[in-house]
């Protein structure tokens, strides 16, 4: 006997990564920590990104196509601007095995799936996906293995989607250390709106605000920078192209969310305004409770007990 740990069988044999920025590169290195795969094609349509991606040892084989990459893969995860995903299902769908799965890591799951599943041939499985994990960095070099740790990762099954192929998929998001979740696409565009892409709007326009104030307050916005305001310019640090695309493919959910955004903001705007310190004090009370709710609930991703559910935490 060796004593070593024994050998797992991989949940994949060969991956392929389409678009090498923070998403794939944080994915490559968890699925290597884990030991998930056997190896690791990619592919990105800047040479830079392919020449840094060779320099710092990101997959196995860096490819010159998007089709040499596919070619024999059993999974195929899009990892491009939601913008660019239609074009890059176009591109590989003639390459695709019989029997693989194509994913995606996309932001917005509706838009995704018109664009991508029209294009995804018989006997391929195309499961959407979603890990709700990222910084305000992109590109190859800023993945890292532990970006999906205890972070949830939605999987959005289309109609008809293989329940086998479904649990692989699950098997490898919570290998690299995810929770994994089912919704259908309109619901997490939804939950996202208001989670995610209305925050992300907030804060761009809330560090926009302060750049436009910069010139009347002599840059002191910048220097005192509160923690909240730090924030802010931290998310509106992301990259624009993303985003960009994020909002123009989740219209619907995200105007509606910034509808209801709007009159709130009003009412608060109108209490100040009028002097009314109790709607202020409990409209501040009611929000507090929901934040002490999320924590108690085990649900803070962030938190030291999360996953540990209410009972548990003292
Ligand atoms: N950044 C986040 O916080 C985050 C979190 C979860 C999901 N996502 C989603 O993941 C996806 C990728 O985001 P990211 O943060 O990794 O972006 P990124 O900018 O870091 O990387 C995108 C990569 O795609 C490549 N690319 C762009 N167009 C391409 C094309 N037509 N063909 C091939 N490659 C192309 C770029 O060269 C780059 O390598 C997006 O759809 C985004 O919505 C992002
Ligand atoms: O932490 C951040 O920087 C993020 O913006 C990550 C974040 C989010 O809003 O939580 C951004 C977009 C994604 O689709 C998923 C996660």
């Amino acid at each position: 006997m060796s004593g070593s740990a024994p050998q797992r069988a991989p949940v994949y044999g060969k991956v392929a990564l389409i678009g090498l920025g923070l998403i794939a590169s944080s994915l490559f290195w968890a699925m290597k920590r884990a030991n998930l795969v056997g190896t690791v094609t990619g592919y990105a349509r800047s040479q830079e990104t392919r020449d840094t991606a060779r320099e710092i040892g990101l997959c196995d084989e860096v490819c010159d196509s998007a089709a040499a990459a596919c070619e024999g893969a059993d999974l195929i995860v899009l990892c491009v601007p939601i913008g660019a995903m239609e074009s890059v299902a176009q591109e590989i769908a003639p390459y695709l095995k019989k029997g693989a799965t194509v994913t995606d890591v996309g932001s917005v799951k509706r838009a995704v799936i018109d664009a991508v599943g029209p294009h995804i041939p018989e006997g391929v499985h195309f499961i959407p996906g979603h890990p709700l994990a990222g910084t305000e960095h992109s590109g190859p070099r800023s993945g890292f293995a532990e970006l999906f740790d205890n972070r949830w990762c939605l999987l959005v099954p289309v109609e008809n989607s293989d329940a086998a192929a479904i649990a692989q998929l699950r098997a490898l998001w919570e290998g690299v250390g995810s929770n994994v979740e089912e919704m259908d696409a309109e619901h997490h565009d939804l939950v996202l709106a208001v989670t995610s892409h209305a925050p992300h709007l907030i804060a761009y326009t809330m560090v926009g605000v302060a750049d436009d104030l910069r010139r009347v307050t002599d840059s002191e916005v910048i220097k005192y920078s509160a923690a909240g305001f730090r924030d802010f310019t931290r998310i509106a640090a992301s990259d624009p192209t993303m985003w960009r695309d994020v909002f123009l493919n989740n219209k619907e959910a995200t105007l509606e969310i910034l509808g209801r955004f709007t009159e709130e903001l009003f009412a608060l705007q109108r209490a100040i305004r009028t002097g009314d310190g109790d709607h202020l004090f409990d409209y501040f009370t009611h929000t507090r409770a929901i934040r002490r709710g999320i924590i108690e609930a085990g649900q803070d991703t962030d938190a030291p007990n999360f996953g540990r559910g209410k009972k548990d935490v003292k």
